[in-house]
C-alpha cells in the first residue's frame, strides 16, 4: 500500500498533488482489508462454536452475565468478557482470514530449513499452516480456546507461531479495529439470540471445508435458525 509513503510525500502547493485521491485509496484501503477479514472471523468462530457446543454456551453465559449485570449492550462491556477473548484468538489460529499474509522478498541471501534462500525471491508465509503445527499446538486441529488461557501469546507478531495479523514492518495496521469489528458482532449475535441447526442436523455433521481465496471462507454458507433470547426482569429494589 504505496498510498501511505506517497501522502506524506506530496502537499497541496505541489503541482502533482494527488492528495485527495490518494486519501481516498488509504480509506478504499481500510474498507477492502478490514471488511471481508473482519466478516470471515465472525463466520468461523459461529461455525466452530456451533461444532463445539461447550464453548458456545461458556461464550453465550459470559456475554449475558455482562450485559445483563451492565444493563446497557456496548464496546464498554467487550473488555471483561475474557472468554470470548480466547474464542476470538482460538479462531483466528485455525482460521486466520488472510492465511497467506502479504508476499515478501528476500533482502539477503538466508537459510531456512537447511533450504537456501537467494536474494530477490519473493517469499511467502503460510500463517495458516503455522497456527496447526504439531511441534508448537497440542491437538492442533482441536479448537479449542482454553489453550489460550494463561498463555502469553497474543497477535502483536512477536510469537511466530501465531501470527493472524502477520508480522514485521507489514504487520496489520488494523489490528484494533479489526478486533473490535470482530468482538462486537460476536457479542451481539451470541447475546440475542440462540442458534440452531436446521432440519435436525448434527452439529458433528458440519461441514468446515473452505474455498481458497485472498480471505479464506467457508466454502458453503451456514444455515442456522436465531431463536430470540428474552434477558430476565430486572429486580425492582
Ligand atoms: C480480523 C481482522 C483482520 C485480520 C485477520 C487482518 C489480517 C491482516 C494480515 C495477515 C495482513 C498482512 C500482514 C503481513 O503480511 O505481515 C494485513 C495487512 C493489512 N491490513 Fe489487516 N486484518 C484485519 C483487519 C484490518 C482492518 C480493520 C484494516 C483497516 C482498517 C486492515 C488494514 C490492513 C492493511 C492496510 C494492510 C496492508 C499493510 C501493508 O501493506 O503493509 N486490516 N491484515
Amino acid at each position: 500500500m504505496t498510498s501511505y509513503l506517497r501522502i506524506t510525500s506530496t502537499t497541496s502547493s505541489n503541482p502533482g498533488y494527488h492528495g485527495e485521491w490518494i486519501l481516498g485509496l488509504s480509506i478504499l484501503d481500510m474498507f477492502s482489508a478490514g471488511s471481508e477479514t473482519s466478516a470471515t472471523a465472525v463466520d468461523w468462530a459461529i461455525t466452530e462454536m456451533i461444532k463445539t457446543p461447550r464453548v458456545m454456551k461458556t461464550a453465550q453465559n459470559e456475554v449475558r452475565e455482562v450485559f445483563n449485570r451492565k444493563g446497557q449492550i456496548d464496546e464498554t462491556c467487550i473488555r471483561e468478557m475474557k472468554y470470548l477473548n480466547l474464542v476470538i484468538k482460538e479462531t483466528l489460529r485455525l482460521h486466520p482470514p488472510a492465511p497467506l499474509l502479504l508476499p515478501r522478498e528476500c533482502g539477503e541471501k538466508c537459510g531456512i530449513d537447511g533450504y537456501e534462500i537467494p536474494v530477490k525471491s519473493k517469499v511467502i508465509v503460510n500463517a495458516w499452516v503455522i497456527g496447526r503445527d504439531p511441534n508448537y499446538w497440542n491437538e492442533p486441529e482441536r479448537f479449542n480456546p482454553d489453550r489460550f488461557l494463561d498463555s502469553s501469546i497474543d497477535y502483536k507478531g512477536t510469537h511466530f507461531e501465531y501470527i493472524p495479523f502477520g508480522a514485521g514492518r507489514r504487520i496489520c495496521p488494523g489490528i484494533s479495529y479489526g478486533l473490535a469489528n470482530v468482538e462486537l458482532p460476536l457479542a451481539f449475535l451470541l447475546y440475542h439470540f440462540v442458534w440452531k441447526l436446521p432440519n435436525g442436523m448434527k452439529h458433528e455433521d458440519l461441514d468446515m471445508t473452505e474455498a481458497f481465496g485472498i480471505a479464506v471462507r467457508r466454502k458453503d454458507d451456514m444455515h442456522l435458525i436465531p431463536i430470540s433470547y428474552h434477558p430476565p426482569p430486572t429486580k425492582k429494589s
